[in-house]
């Protein structure tokens, strides 16, 4: 990933410092974002005098952040509000930038509200050069469809954008912020079908407002060439055929996925089940609630709020403690039930994987890698008081979130965190009856939700990742009292980081053999050796995977 972004970095101050040079010429150094004035600064360091004497003056923040102001106008004044621009688009595009250098997640969901459009509008200031009016609800909403539906159609996207260029070139050199503009409304037209003339004009106007005059006539060509093809049918779409890598690309950009993955699929499930995955990934994604029953607040408390708020709900099939939403997010963010530590944002999937180490009051439990804590809460709701849970991660700031998530559910009485490797804890002094190892994996189950991960992985991941859970699997098993039981967990649907992990661990461990997990799921999600697997395409959830290892009583 590092690689991946140092390689944008450059990418992008060598395209930002020829679009400063241009929007300088054109319209004037108010609309120069930050980010380009740090590519030009840096590209063009010799020619800081002539800058000065055009009444532009670049300074640095407290914050270390390039600052630009021309005479009678700072970075920050109200002439900067712009109620021209759509304030979510502004905002989405900001987002997507963030993204793709790497600095933001596209999903919506964290407790302190944060992807909020009151919380990004600097953001927004400080890339655009100007603040839109804050974003309402309906904004909010557009913001996270946008934002989720152009990350994860961002290879169909750029195959027809590249299409309708004159030549290559001009796409390879366009700069980052004038590619995401473009993104956005060929996803607008093509995926949201809205009215193509309302995208055309909005997405002209953003485009003239953040960089120049001709990065706006250009978004205008392309976009209106886009809507001439959608409406004579005859857009250029890859055609599958040729041998089976060629196949595997045009799918993957039919589709908007890494070649990797869908050469991987297609292997490992067949074509029609490879292509009813990347068709899932792709749909806006369902969530699921759980109402936090340790805090005294129950599912029939939840359904009361979200009837309130007037937010559709399904009562999970699987859980108790579980509701599905499909839209409504935001408004139960805005209502403060997460928050106040009422529920959790949690896929069944995940709860599923609960139900499956089935804690028990009394117990003693290890989570070995637990940040942010979604299954050590849940798992210390059902201890009722009684019993222990240690919660292991070797990262500080996620463990404390756990910790303040804890004490806000009310949980914290049974849990206890300790910061560590796992490979290097002494497990002569730490032993449980459970021990959980939710490993960190590829994520290939949750590629619905997390819009921008299928970009960010790579094939060479997957075999650094089955190392890493080799280690941990030997190390987790130390922990495990005689006669007790251990549980591995990824949210990966990759035989590679699930069946064959198991497979090697039982191997190297005769100490342990596979505790069937029909006696703890729903038989349909039990494969055949026993293990707990959930499959996004049959189950409508997403992908996870638990193992349930008994260690012998010697
Ligand atoms: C899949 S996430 C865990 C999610 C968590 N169980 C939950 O339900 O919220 C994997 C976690 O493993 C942690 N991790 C990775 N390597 C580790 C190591 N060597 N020792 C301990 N924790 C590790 C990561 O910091 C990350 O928080």
């Amino acid at each position: 990933m590092e690689a991946v972004g140092s390689r944008f970095s450059l990418f992008r101050e060598i395209n930002c410092a020829v679009s400063v040079s241009a929007s300088a010429r054109m319209v004037g150094p108010a609309v120069i974002s930050s980010a380009c004035v740090a590519a030009v600064v840096k590209h063009d360091r010799g020619r800081t005098s002539r800058n000065d004497s055009a009444k532009t003056s670049t300074t640095r923040t407290k914050t270390g952040r390039l600052q630009t102001s021309t005479a009678g106008r700072r970075v920050g004044d109200s002439q900067k509000l712009n109620l021209e621009v759509s304030p979510h688009r502004a905002v989405s595009v900001v987002r997507l930038m963030r993204i793709e250098l790497g600095g933001a997640f596209a999903d919506l969901l964290n407790e302190q509200g944060k992807g909020s459009g009151y919380n990004e509008m600097g953001y927004v200031e400080r890339t655009l050069g100007f603040r839109t009016r804050n974003l309402d609800d309906r904004d909010l909403r557009l913001v996270t469809e946008i934002v989720g539906g152009t990350t994860r159609w961002k290879r169909y996207l750029d195959h027809l954008i590249l299409s309708l260029c004159h030549d290559e070139n001009t796409f390879r050199s366009m700069e980052p912020l004038l590619l995401q503009i473009l993104r956005i409304g060929f996803y607008e037209i093509l995926k949201l079908e809205m009215p193509p003339y309302a995208v055309v004009d909005e997405n002209v106007k953003l485009a003239k407002a953040a960089l120049r005059v001709g990065a706006g006539n250009m978004v205008n060509a392309l976009l209106r060439k886009l809507v001439l093809h959608k409406e004579r049918s005859s857009l250029p779409e890859p055609k599958v055929d040729g041998d089976g890598r060629q196949q595997a690309r045009s799918l993957a950009t039919i589709h908007s996925h890494p070649v990797w993955m869908v050469r991987r699929w297609i292997n490992q499930l067949g074509l029609d089940e490879a292509i009813k995955l990347m068709t899932w990934n792709n749909t806006d994604p369902c969530f699921s609630i759980r109402a936090n029953t340790g805090k005294g607040f129950t599912r029939a408390d939840l359904v009361e709020e979200l009837e309130k708020c007037k937010v559709p709900y399904d009562l999970s099939q699987h859980l108790d403690d579980f509701v599905r939403i499909r839209t409504g997010m935001q408004v139960v963010i805005q209502a403060g039930l997460l928050k106040k530590g009422f529920c959790s944002v949690q896929d069944e999937s995940a709860g599923l994987v609960v139900t499956v180490v089935d804690p028990k009051p009394g117990e003693s439990i290890i989570d070995c890698c637990a940040a942010p804590g979604g299954k050590t809460l849940f798992m210390a709701s059902r201890l009722n008081g009684e019993g222990s849970i240690s919660a292991v991660d070797i990262n500080e700031g996620r463990l404390r979130i756990l910790k303040e998530t804890a004490k806000l559910h009310e949980l914290n009485q049974v849990i206890t965190t300790i910061h560590a490797d796992l490979r290097a804890l002494d497990s002569n002094n730490l032993k449980a009856d459970k021990v959980l190892l939710d490993a960190p994996c590829s994520g290939l189950g949750v590629l619905s939700k997390r819009a921008d991960l299928r970009w960010n992985r790579r094939l060479e991941d997957m075999e650094e990742l089955k190392i890493l859970q080799d280690e941990l699997l030997d190390s987790a098993s130390k922990l495990v009292k005689p006669g007790g039981v251990l549980i591995y967990s990824t949210c990966s649907i990759d035989p590679g980081e699930n069946e064959e992990r198991i497979a090697a661990f039982l191997r190297r461990h005769p100490e342990f053999c596979v505790d069937p997990a029909d006696k703890y799921v729903p038989s349909h999600f039990v494969t055949e050796d026993g293990f707990y697997s959930s499959n996004p395409v049959k189950h409508s959830l997403d992908g996870a995977f638990a193992a349930r290892l008994l260690r012998s009583t010697r």
